[in-house]
């Protein structure tokens, strides 16, 4: 296992990258490959990808296939698979794949608890699943609301949407993640008590948003005349002992291997699986499965997260990229770019390696993102024609779920010309009128929004945020960056309270009167 950085194949990318990636044109590339479309898309489960709008050459990918080898990334990859304890900072395994994995099937190494693990997961689902059912068949119940946040929020908010096509009629979804009690009180609005259903989702059951929205929803259910605490709060956690301390009494329990921007697929997808039901939910944890064995199991050349993550290092540490945009072509899935700034800021954003050496090189881009074709008219104009070159990611979706004629081809049209325009460029005496071209994009398409599909898509981008986490030796399961703003909020909660400002900053304690001032 070695960081990329320190490998004999860094020094021979470096040379590469100056040699031929940095000057690379894409319209002579198309030009001097024709199989280049050929070479550099490719249908895995569920997500077909173009990936020869990208700035790298055959041999760049040589190169950096090789890359992956000196670095062990699939021997990483089996030791996750296996339940190896790689989240060496917390000592624990990274098991989000178990979730996915069908009852009783057994892949090679798997570490001897693997089977009881399973099993477990399977006895928790089989129960979390059953309980959706009930709510779905219950007509008394109307409103759901999942209070969360980070990965106890974007997963299920992102997904419920995205599936909006399969939820159950009569059930109506609300997501309360801020601590910002406008949040709360619109949540609220029109609901009534003996008609609500709260999903307290939090995996420590700690975290202080979550705890405060849950305190103050039980307070509003009490003064609504809400009678059974019980039937209408539900603890999603691996902390069942907190959430009977908050008198919560039916819980659905995960574990301390599923990180929190991996947790959808565990109990804290209920939201979804009472929006789309039980045999959907089996659905999409198919098609994250499908991808999972893909990426065990296909040939590098042939692997699609594997040829992703190697792409985002390339594009990180030589192309210098400092962000990535995502712009889905599909607007249910407008919370997509949140879910993934998530899953790769928290997993990558990190600057010292697992053994808590500093990196010599960047790691996590920026991740941004709206659905197109809105972000077209907002920010394209800087891909476009701006000074830095910024990467676009487009997922496309090729049917459409709506009956309104004509739309879904100009949608699609415009997803492609995107790509295009960014490609090909246009020239023009006018340097106002110019675009530059050969501006890089990678295609994404789906057949149909579905649960299997979004499982699958969502499986391949935390498989290539592993690879490019393996790739720079970083523990990509962590998050001790949000620790020290948890910390200081506490205190402050304190002294906004009171007129202590000693010890603080210039700047902290002049806002703190100011914002205590009547
Ligand atoms: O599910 P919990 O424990 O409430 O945590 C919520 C989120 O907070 C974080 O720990 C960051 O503060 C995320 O990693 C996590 O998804």
């Amino acid at each position: 296992m070695q960081r990329c950085d320190q490998t004999a194949e860094w020094p021979l990318l470096q040379a590469h990258f100056e040699a031929q990636g940095r000057a690379l044109d894409l319209r002579v590339a198309f030009a001097r490959d024709s199989q280049r479309f050929a070479y550099f898309s490719q249908q895995a489960p569920e997500v077909f990808a173009d990936l020869s709008k990208n700035l790298w050459t055959r041999e760049t990918e040589v190169l950096l296939q090789q890359l992956a080898r000196a670095c062990g990334v699939t021997g990483q990859r089996d030791a996750m698979l296996r339940g190896d304890p790689i989240n060496t900072t917390e000592q624990r395994a990274v098991l989000h794949t178990l979730l996915r994995r069908p009852v009783g099937l057994a892949l090679p190494g798997d570490r001897p608890e693997i089977s009881g693990l399973l099993a477990e997961v399977h006895a928790v689902q089989t129960a979390m699943l059953d309980f959706a059912e009930q709510v779905r068949a219950d007509d008394c119940i109307t409103d759901i609301v999942n209070i969360g946040i980070g990965g106890s929020d974007l997963g299920p908010a992102m997904a419920v949407r995205a599936l909006e096509a399969y939820r159950a009629p009569g059930k109506r979804l609300h997501f309360v993640s801020n601590v910002d009690g406008h949040e709360l009180q619109t949540a609220l609005q029109g609901l009534r008590a003996e008609s609500t259903v709260f999903l307290v989702a939090s995996k420590t059951f700690t975290t202080a948003e979550t705890m405060a929205n849950a305190h103050s929803a039980m307070a509003w259910f009490a003064q609504q005349g809400g009678q059974d605490v019980a039937r209408h709060f539900i603890g999603l956690t691996t902390n069942i002992e907190a959430a009977r301390a908050l008198g919560i009494h039916t819980c659905f329990g995960f574990w301390d291997w599923v990180g929190g921007r991996y947790s959808i697929w565990s109990a804290i997808g209920l939201a979804l699986a009472i929006a789309i039901g039980k045999a959907r939910f089996g659905e999409f944890l198919a098609g994250a499965h499908a991808m999972d064995e893909h990426f065990r199991t296909a040939p590098p050349q042939a692997n699609l997260p594997l040829r992703m993550g190697l792409l985002d290092v390339w594009y990180r540490n030589f192309h210098g990229f400092s962000s990535r945009c995502i712009a889905p072509y599909h607007a249910a899935l407008g919370r997509l770019p949140a879910y993934l700034q998530q899953l790769e800021m928290e997993s990558n954003g990190k600057r010292v390696d697992r053994s808590g050496a500093r990196l010599a090189v960047n790691s996590a881009p920026v991740l941004w993102g709206e659905p197109g074709t809105n972000g077209q008219h907002a920010f394209f104009q800087m891909l476009h024609q701006g000074t830095e070159v910024l990467p676009l990611e487009i997922l496309a979706v090729r049917q459409a779920d709506h009956p309104w004629p004509g739309h879904q081809e100009k949608l699609l049209a415009n997803a492609l010309a995107q790509a295009q325009a960014l490609m090909l460029g246009r020239a023009n005496a006018n340097r106002h009128r110019e675009f530059p071209g050969s501006r890089p994009s990678s295609f994404l398409l789906l057949d149909a929004l579905m649960p299997r599909s979004l499982g699958a898509l969502l499986a391949l981008q935390e498989h290539r945020v592993f690879v490019s986490g393996s790739l720079w030796g970083i523990n990509s399961f962590d998050q001790w960056g949000v620790e020290l703003g948890k910390l200081l909020a506490n205190d402050l909660e304190q002294r906004l309270r009171s007129e202590d400002v000693q010890g603080l900053d210039g700047s902290t304690a002049g806002l703190l009167k100011r914002l205590r001032a009547e």
